[in-house]
């Protein structure tokens, strides 16, 4: 809960979510239950004593130091995910929990397959877990969502290549069972670049894109991602803000950026929330929307996630009636869907006004 008298507002607007990763929010609880669950052993706490147990553990994501340093421990946590139900489970998590802490009425969502398929894991078993867990979603809580595979960076480019051709040999995107085509993972010495055969494809295949860019890697990734990847949307683009002439390209593009600027404070991307790019982002007229990352690894949720920005920036009710209207319009569902959520994000915004709103 954040100090500001927006907070009943900031709780009610209807929200879409764009940057999620669906093993991001595998708790610290359910890891070491799934563990025990699965057999699966966790390492050992005389190699790592965050492993004792869940509080230490969770302790332990604290302090994280760079990206890489809690990728270390995003991908042990891959390896307690085994059956369908496991993913269905870990996914109808993070929908119910978005739905009843903060009205979030959309959410377009990564997941690795890499990272599963490595492990043995088919395909089609993390994909059955997580579309059950959304169809669940859209018929128990009318929440519309979309599933979005990543290519991982720290992996060599030709199993980001294998991944994809198997995604689309099985049918996946042409039948809309996934939305898009996401680029994650280490950023640092991994150019975009080196994925453009895989994203013109998708391209040429009418495949949605959006890529990790200008996280921890400097502007120029972004443009790159831009330029080599025709990336739709840019997840985190923190590092746009250091290079105005790219401002002024992705305000005139009317590229959105999914900030996540929780996670980008516990992970040293910037040295406080108060750091993110949100007043140079408007200041330029650049799309943004304000999403929560790995949830569960950096102890704040989409809700969680509006607070801190308030709490850093006192914006404005119009402020985040603007924010609120990009990410509806940033959306990539249908028309349809959209107007839906504007005619409900403007109900609130009006019922706001007229109880006389700050
Ligand atoms: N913040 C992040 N950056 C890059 N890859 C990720 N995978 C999960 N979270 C990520
Ligand atoms: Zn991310």
């Amino acid at each position: 809960m954040c100090k500001s008298p927006l907070h009943p507002l900031l709780v009610s607007l209807p929200k879409c979510e764009h940057h999620l990763h669906l093993e991001g929010c595998l708790t610290p609880d359910l890891l070491f239950a799934l563990s025990a669950q699965n057999q699966i052993p966790l390492p050992s706490p005389s190699t790592d004593p965050a492993f004792a147990s869940p509080a230490t553990l969770a302790a332990r994501y604290t302090v994280f130091t760079s990206l890489d340093d809690f990728l270390h421990y995003y991908y042990i946590g891959f390896r307690v995910l085994v059956t369908p139900a496991d993913f269905e489970a870990l996914a109808w998590s993070y929908f119910l929990h978005a739905h009843t802490n903060a009205n979030v009425r959309h959410a377009e969502v990564f997941f690795d397959p890499q990272a599963h398929t490595s492990r043995a894991i088919p395909l089609s078993t993390v994909i059955a877990g997580f579309s059950a867990a959304a169809a669940r979603a859209q018929t128990e809580l009318g929440m519309s969502s979309i599933l979005i595979p990543c290519l991982l960076r720290h992996l060599p480019v030709a199993d980001s290549a294998a991944t994809y051709s198997a995604l689309v040999a099985g049918d996946y995107f042409a039948s809309g069972v996934l939305g898009g085509l996401g680029l994650c993972s280490s950023e640092l010495a991994q150019p975009p670049q080196l994925w453009a055969p895989i994203f013109a494809d998708a391209n040429a295949r009418g495949i949605r894109r959006t890529v990790h860019a200008g996280e921890e890697g400097p502007p120029a990734y972004v443009a790159a991602a831009l330029d080599h990847l025709a990336a739709m949307r840019i997840d985190h683009g923190v590092r746009a803000a250091e290079d105005t002439e790219l401002l002024a390209r992705l305000a005139a593009d009317g590229v959105m950026l999914s900030l996540c600027p929780v996670s980008n404070a516990a992970l040293r991307v910037t040295r406080s929330v108060a750091d993110a790019p949100v007043r140079a982002l408007l200041a330029h007229g650049v799309k943004f929307s304000v999403n929560s990352d790995d949830p569960a690894y950096f102890g704040a949720w989409i809700q969680d996630v509006y607070c801190a920005v308030q709490d850093a920036f006192a914006l404005t009710a119009d402020e985040w009636a603007g924010i609120a209207r990009v990410a509806v319009q940033g959306s990539w569902c249908g028309e349809e869907r959209k107007g839906e959520m504007m005619r409900e994000l403007e109900g609130v915004l009006g019922e706001w006004g007229r109880g006389g709103g700050v």
